[in-house]
């Protein structure tokens, strides 16, 4: 039976010891929720796409990188631990209606949005992002919105920030647009962890071509560890 997504990632978040790793876990309580793991190959993945998911599925053999799963839905009680550590006030949405709300990035059909997968490498410490951007994220005719990029940019840092760091926020993102990326072009992300000061995460990365010939994006973030008990709003 497919093992559920937050039974895969937490392992990842407690596994290199992180207090964070540590802290999300019990702070968010993985519950066992079996969601469908869209971090894998579909239809609507093209020929590029899917070679280079089985080129990093093969790194994962010796267990150096490992695929980080993705759902598109936060459990209910994920939402009552997120919002009871880090909010006072009552927030607009309503926890029946949690079970309605997706991951953004995870919100379009197959093929159409955000196709991607992630790859975390345990000894260099960085996430490769595999990425096939969807007829639905399109700006200038024939290519990506630019919207679209940041918003895999956040999600790809952030992850990084997460496993670096445990439950964080965006606090700043800077992106340079160098090149239009096509709309269902493969685009390749690679996360660096800059530094750490205090709270702050500071991370990078860029996005490239399949072929390394070009660089579509660059793009740097801030993320702020949340704290338990100080509250957003
Ligand atoms: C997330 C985990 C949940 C668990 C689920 C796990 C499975 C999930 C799966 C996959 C994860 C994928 C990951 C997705 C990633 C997406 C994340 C987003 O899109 S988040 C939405 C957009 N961001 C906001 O809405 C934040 C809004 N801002 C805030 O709430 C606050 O400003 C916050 C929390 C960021 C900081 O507030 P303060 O009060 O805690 O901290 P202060 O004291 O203000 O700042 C701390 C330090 O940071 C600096 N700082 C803060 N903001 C700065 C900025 N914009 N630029 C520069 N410095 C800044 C400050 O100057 C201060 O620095 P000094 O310690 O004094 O040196």
């Amino acid at each position: 039976m497919l093992r559920s997504c937050a039974a895969r990632l937490r392992p990842l978040l407690v596994a290199h010891g992180r207090p964070g790793g540590a802290r999300l876990t019990s702070t968010f309580s993985f519950e066992e929720v079996t969601q469908k793991d869209h971090a894998l190959p579909k239809p609507s993945w093209s020929k590029d796409l899917r070679l280079l998911f089985d080129q990093f599925m093969k790194k994962c053999e010796d267990g150096s990188w490992e695929r980080l799963p993705s759902c598109s839905r936060h459990s209910v009680q994920r939402f009552q631990n997120f919002t009871k550590a880090f909010f006072s006030g009552s927030i607009p949405v309503k926890e029946e209606q949690i079970s309605q709300a997706k991951f953004f990035p995870r919100s379009f059909e197959d093929g159409l949005g955000f196709e991607y997968a992630m790859f975390w490498s345990k000894d260099e410490k960085r996430i490769v992002c595999l990425f096939q951007g969807g007829l639905y994220l399109q700006g200038i005719p024939g290519f990506l919105h630019g919207g679209a990029l940041v918003t895999l940019i956040d999600t790809t840092l952030g992850t990084h920030a997460m496993l670096a760091g445990g439950a964080v926020m965006t606090a700043n993102l800077s992106i340079n647009f160098k090149r239009p990326m096509p709309l269902c072009s493969v685009g390749v992300i690679n996360t660096q962890l800059d530094k750490i000061e205090g709270r702050k995460l500071f991370v990078s990365c860029n996005i490239q071509s399949v072929d390394e010939k070009t660089v579509y994006t660059e793009g740097t973030g801030l993320f702020i560890k949340l704290e338990p008990g100080k509250t957003l709003v």
